[in-house]
């Protein structure tokens, strides 16, 4: 078990590419911390300094209290497990496994053991005698967890391990996964996770905290609930949650309350709203609102934004309904008991945000102006 600290790293590719730009983030001992962000925000470039895969340009890599920066992968004491597997094609599950503690001139009874007590964590142990080629995915993928575990690492390293596999297994597999780090921390065992992926729902579901990355920075670190809740800017806001938060431009109108003009149409805010907004008139802002915190107004409801709907996904429990308001496209997420195709005449509809979950972003630096004060 170790603390992971990461102090002012920095990646510089060639003579000019920065791709990291001085991140510091701690992972604390037993924690899994998820890495997330879009494409080429350097979260697998980060992984693989910490990894000892690639050089770091400047800052400093501690693994519990020693700083590795200069250490060969094999004596950082991690484990890492990729998105390909990258199992050995030549060798039988259990010579997979095994590989790592025969190359570290383990005793055979002990290599022997471990393989059997790691096979049994993973369910993998009638799979043994196969070769790779005769797994499925998700199966290999458990083997490629196997041989990192049967390491006893003080940090385990994931990069995109399930992209590879379809939207069932993924599912199942995180479970599987999350359920293996707490049956590990419980027993004492090695625990420290830094998981990297691009998949937003993987980081909301596995993560102890997350931190979310773009372009080379770190934009916030969170526990999922605070992330969700208290974005600390619209670029958080708008990648956590699914479907995405709506970011409309407006500006502030204030007016004894205050109002924001969308796209020409005023929607006015109470105190739930106005207690925790700093802004003044003129302002302008992105209003983030959640498909989630939109509903269909009521019909002597005045303070709505009208629109109409290009568009109506049935989802089962929930109906998404795509609609337009002066050029602008937002989404809600109605539930489908709630929702009647007869409300809405010729395509036209009203929609009312619930105040108290609406954020206001300053439209310049992306910057949450709504955030209440920390309870
Ligand atoms: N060997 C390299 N030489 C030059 N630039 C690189 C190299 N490897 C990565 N980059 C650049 O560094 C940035 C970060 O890449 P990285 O692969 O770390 O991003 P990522 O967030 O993991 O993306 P993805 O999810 O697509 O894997 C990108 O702009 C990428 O083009």
């Amino acid at each position: 078990m170790a603390r992971l600290q990461i102090r002012n790293l920095e990646k510089v590719y060639g003579n000019a590419f920065k791709a990291v730009h001085g991140i510091s983030l701690d992972v604390n001992d037993g924690e899994f911390m998820v890495l997330v962000g879009p494409s080429g925000c350097a979260k697998s470039t980060t992984l693989r300094m910490i990894a000892g895969l690639e050089t770091i340009t400047g800052g400093e890599v501690r693994i519990g209290d020693r700083m590795v920066n200069n250490l060969p992968p094999g004596q950082r004491g991690i484990s890492m497990v990729f998105q390909n597997y990258a199992l050995y094609p030549h060798m039988k599950v259990r010579n997979n496994l095994a590989f790592g503690l025969k190359l570290k001139r383990r005793p055979k009874p002990e290599i022997e053991e471990s393989t059997r007590a790691v096979a049994g964590i993973l369910e993998i142990d009638p799979l043994l005698e196969r070769l790779p080629k005769q797994l499925s995915g998700g199966q290999a993928q458990r083997v490629a967890v196997g041989r990192a575990l049967i390491k006893k690492p003080e940090v385990f390293l994931f990069d995109e391990p399930l992209s590879n596999l379809d939207a069932k297994l993924r599912a199942s597999m995180r479970v599987r996964i999350t359920d293996l780090h707490k049956r590990l921390k419980r027993d004492g065992l090695s625990s420290t996770v830094v998981y990297v992926t691009h998949d937003q729902t993987e980081a909301m579901t596995m993560g102890d905290r997350i931190c979310v990355m773009k372009d080379g920075h770190i934009m916030q670190v969170a526990d999922p609930v605070t992330l969700y809740n208290r974005p600390e800017n619209a670029f958080v806001a708008g990648f956590i949650g699914s479907p995405e938060m709506n970011l409309l431009e407006g500006t502030v109108v204030a007016d004894g309350g205050l109002t924001v003009a969308l796209a020409g149409q005023p929607l006015s805010f109470g105190p739930a709203l106005t207690d925790r907004l700093k802004a003044k008139d003129g302002d302008a802002v992105t209003v983030g609102i959640r498909p989630q915190h939109l509903s269909i107004a009521a019909q002597d409801d005045d303070n709505a934004l009208e629109g109409t709907v290009a568009h109506v996904e049935f989802m089962g429990h929930e109906v998404y309904l795509h609609v337009d308001i002066a050029g602008m496209r937002l989404v809600a997420v109605v539930p489908s008991d709630r929702y009647n195709p007869a409300d809405i005449h010729d395509d036209h509809i009203r929609l009312t945000p619930r105040e108290e979950a609406v954020h206001i972003f300053d439209r310049q630096t992306g910057r949450n102006i709504s955030l209440p004060p920390e309870a």
